[in-house]
C-alpha cells in the first residue's frame, strides 16, 4: 500500500516537472514572443510576425544569399544589396520598426535623437549576450566589456591611442606600404599601365600593420596569428547565422573542434610574445613604441599607482586585447582604403584633387605625421567614403530590464539594432543627393552637416566611440597618400559592383582597377 503510494507521488511529481518543463520551452518558443509581438504593436511600432524559434533568421539569410548571387548597377545606393533584409522592413514598416533574431524582438532605431540615447546611456543599453558563446573565442576584450570591467580596460588601453604614440606608428605604416607598392611596382615593371584586384593587397597591408604596431619586433609571429584569426572570423560568422541550441558547443562537431584548436594556437603565440616582451621589459631591453608595449606599460603603472595588481590587467586580459586589436583593426580599416581607391577610380575628379594636395604637400617624400594632419581634401574624402561605404553596417545593445526609449517602453531582453549604413544613405537626413558621392558635403566639418546631431556613426557614439579611429585615419591618410605619389588608378572593365555586409563590408568580387604608373 505504502509502495504505491510513493509510485504515486513520484509520478505526478515526475509528470509536473515534466508538464513544467513543456511550458516552459512552449513559453520561450512561442507564448513570449507573441505577447512581446502585441505589447510592441499596441504602442503602435510595426513588426514582423514572429516565426517559431527562427523569427526572422531564414528569410535574412535567403535575402542575402539572392543579394549576392548577382553584382548591382554601379551606383551608390548599395543598402538594398549589402542589408536587404532590414532595407526591405525599414522600408516597408517604417524607420523605427521591429523585426526577430531567433525568439528575441530586434528593434531598428533610425532617428538621431532616440540613437544618441542608447548611445550616451551605455549602461542601459549593453552590448549583446547569449547567442552562441562560441563567438566569445574570436571577440572579447574592450569591445566585450560593461561597467567597471570595461572602465578599468578602456582608462589602461587608451593611451596607447594617443596621437603622441600613433606618431611612433608611422614607420610601421610607411613600411608595410612600401611592401605594398613594391609589389605593384613589380607587376608595372613591363607595361606602364595594367590591371590589379587591389583588395586582396589592402588586406594584407591592414593585417601588416597591425602585426608591427601591436607587437614590434615580433611581427612575422603576429602574421601568423591574424591567419588563425581569419579563419576562425569565418567559423564564428557561420555560427552567428544559425540558430544556437544551448549545448551544441559541446558537441564534437568539426567546426567546434577547429574552433577550439585555434583559439588555442592563438593564445599561445600571444602568450610566448608576451611573455618575450615581459623579460625584455626587466631586463630595460624592451620596445615601449609598439600597441602592446604602450599597454604593458600603461598596465604597470596602474597597478603601482593603485599599490594591487587586481587593479591592473591579468596576462589573459592582455592576450584577449591583443586579439581584439586584429579583429577590431584589420578588416575595417582595410574596406576603408578599398572602397576609396574604387570611389577614387570611379570619381577621377577627386582623385585629381587628392593628388593634387598630396604633391604639395610632400612632393616624391616620404609623407610624416605632420603633413598626413593637414590633409584636408583627403579628410573630406574619407568622411564621404566612410558615410557611403561604412565598413561597419550595423551594431546592437540589448536591454536586460523593461527601458523606455522615446515614447516606447521595451520589455527587458530586446536588443536594438542601429542601421549605420540606412542611416547614412537617408534622404531626410542627407538631402536629396544622399547616394551621390559628394565629399564637399564635409568642407565645413561634420557636425556642421549633421547639425550635431547622431547621425553619422561609421566610429560608433558615445563612450563606447571606437578607440582606435585615429589610428585607422593615419594609417589609411599614410598609404592613400603613398598610393596617390606613384599612381593613378580607374575602374577596370571586369570590376563587378557588389558590397557585402559579411561582416563588414566588402567588395565581394573584389576590386579590380587599371593602375597607371606616374
Ligand atoms: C576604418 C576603421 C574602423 C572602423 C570603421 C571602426 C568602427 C568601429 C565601430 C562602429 C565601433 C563601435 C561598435 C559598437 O558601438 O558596437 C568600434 C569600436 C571599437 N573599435 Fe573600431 N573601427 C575601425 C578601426 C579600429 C582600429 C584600427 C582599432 C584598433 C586597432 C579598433 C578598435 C576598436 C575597439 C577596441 C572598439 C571597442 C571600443 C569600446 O567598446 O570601448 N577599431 N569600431
Amino acid at each position: 500500500m505504502e509502495i504505491t503510494t510513493v509510485s504515486c507521488v513520484v509520478g505526478v511529481a515526475s509528470i509536473s516537472i515534466f508538464l513544467y518543463f513543456i511550458w516552459r520551452i512552449l513559453n520561450w518558443l512561442w507564448f513570449k514572443p507573441k505577447k512581446i509581438e502585441k505589447f510592441l504593436n499596441d504602442q503602435g511600432l510595426k513588426g514582423t510576425p514572429y516565426k517559431i524559434l527562427y523569427g526572422d533568421l531564414k528569410e535574412m539569410v535567403q535575402m542575402m544569399n539572392e543579394a549576392k548571387s548577382k553584382p548591382m548597377t554601379l551606383t551608390h545606393d548599395i543598402a538594398p544589396r549589402a542589408s536587404p533584409f532590414f532595407h526591405k522592413s525599414l522600408t516597408t514598416l517604417g524607420k523605427t520598426c521591429f523585426t526577430w533574431v531567433g525568439t528575441r524582438p530586434l528593434v531598428h532605431i533610425s532617428e538621431p535623437a532616440m540613437i544618441r540615447e542608447v548611445l550616451v546611456n551605455y549602461n542601459t543599453y549593453q552590448k549583446p549576450r547569449g547567442g552562441n558563446p562560441l563567438t566569445k573565442l574570436l571577440v572579447r576584450g574592450l569591445v566585450d566589456l560593461e561597467g567597471e570591467q570595461w572602465v578599468k580596460h578602456r582608462k589602461i588601453i587608451n593611451p596607447a591611442f594617443h596621437m603622441e604614440k600613433l606618431k611612433h606608428m608611422i614607420p610601421a605604416f610607411y613600411v608595410s606600404c612600401s611592401e605594398m607598392i613594391g609589389k605593384w611596382d613589380k607587376l608595372l615593371t613591363q607595361e606602364s599601365s595594367c590591371e590589379v584586384d587591389v583588395w586582396p593587397y589592402l588586406q594584407t597591408f591592414s593585417s601588416d600593420v597591425i602585426s608591427r604596431t601591436a607587437f614590434g619586433s615580433s611581427f612575422k609571429e603576429g602574421r601568423k596569428i591574424f591567419e588563425l584569426q581569419r579563419e576562425q572570423a569565418r567559423l564564428v560568422m557561420k555560427a552567428i547565422n544559425s540558430v544556437y541550441i544551448p549545448g551544441t558547443r559541446f558537441l564534437p562537431t568539426q567546426d567546434n573542434k577547429r574552433m577550439k584548436e585555434i583559439n588555442q594556437q592563438v593564445k599561445g603565440s600571444i602568450k610566448s610574445i608576451i611573455n618575450k616582451r615581459v623579460v625584455a621589459m626587466k631586463a630595460g631591453d624592451a620596445s615601449h613604441d609598439d600597441l602592446l608595449g604602450i599597454l604593458l606599460d600603461s598596465n604597470y603603472k596602474e597597478i603601482k599607482q593603485k599599490g594591487n595588481s587586481n587593479f591592473g590587467l591579468s596576462i589573459d586580459d592582455v592576450i584577449e586585447e591583443c586579439k581584439l586589436f586584429y579583429f577590431a583593426g584589420q578588416e575595417t580599416t582595410g574596406n576603408m582604403l578599398v572602397w576609396t581607391m574604387i570611389l577614387l577610380a570611379q570619381h577621377s575628379e577627386w582623385q585629381t584633387r587628392a593628388r593634387e594636395e598630396v604633391l604639395h604637400i610632400f612632393g616624391d617624400k616620404k609623407p610624416d605625421i605632420d603633413g598626413l594632419t593637414h590633409l584636408k581634401v583627403i579628410n573630406i574624402i574619407f568622411n564621404e567614403v566612410l558615410r557611403l561605404y561604412s565598413p561597419v553596417a550595423s551594431f546592437r545593445r540589448l536591454i536586460h530590464d523593461e527601458s523606455k526609449l522615446g515614447n516606447f517602453t521595451l520589455p527587458a531582453g530586446t536588443l536594438i539594432q542601429i542601421n549605420v549604413l540606412i542611416v547614412h544613405h537617408d534622404k531626410d537626413m542627407w538631402g536629396e543627393d544622399a547616394n551621390e558621392f559628394n565629399p564637399q558635403r564635409f568642407s565645413e566639418g561634420v557636425s556642421k552637416v549633421t547639425k550635431g546631431q547622431a547621425a553619422y556613426l561609421p566610429f560608433g557614439g558615445g563612450p563606447r566611440i571606437c578607440i582606435g579611429q585615429n589610428f585607422a585615419i593615419l594609417e589609411a591618410k599614410m598609404a592613400l597618400a603613398m598610393i596617390l605619389q606613384r599612381f593613378s588608378f580607374e575602374l577596370s572593365p571586369s570590376y563587378s559592383h557588389a558590397p557585402h555586409a559579411m561582416p563588414t563590408l566588402q567588395p565581394q568580387f573584389g576590386a579590380h582597377l587599371i593602375l597607371h604608373k606616374h
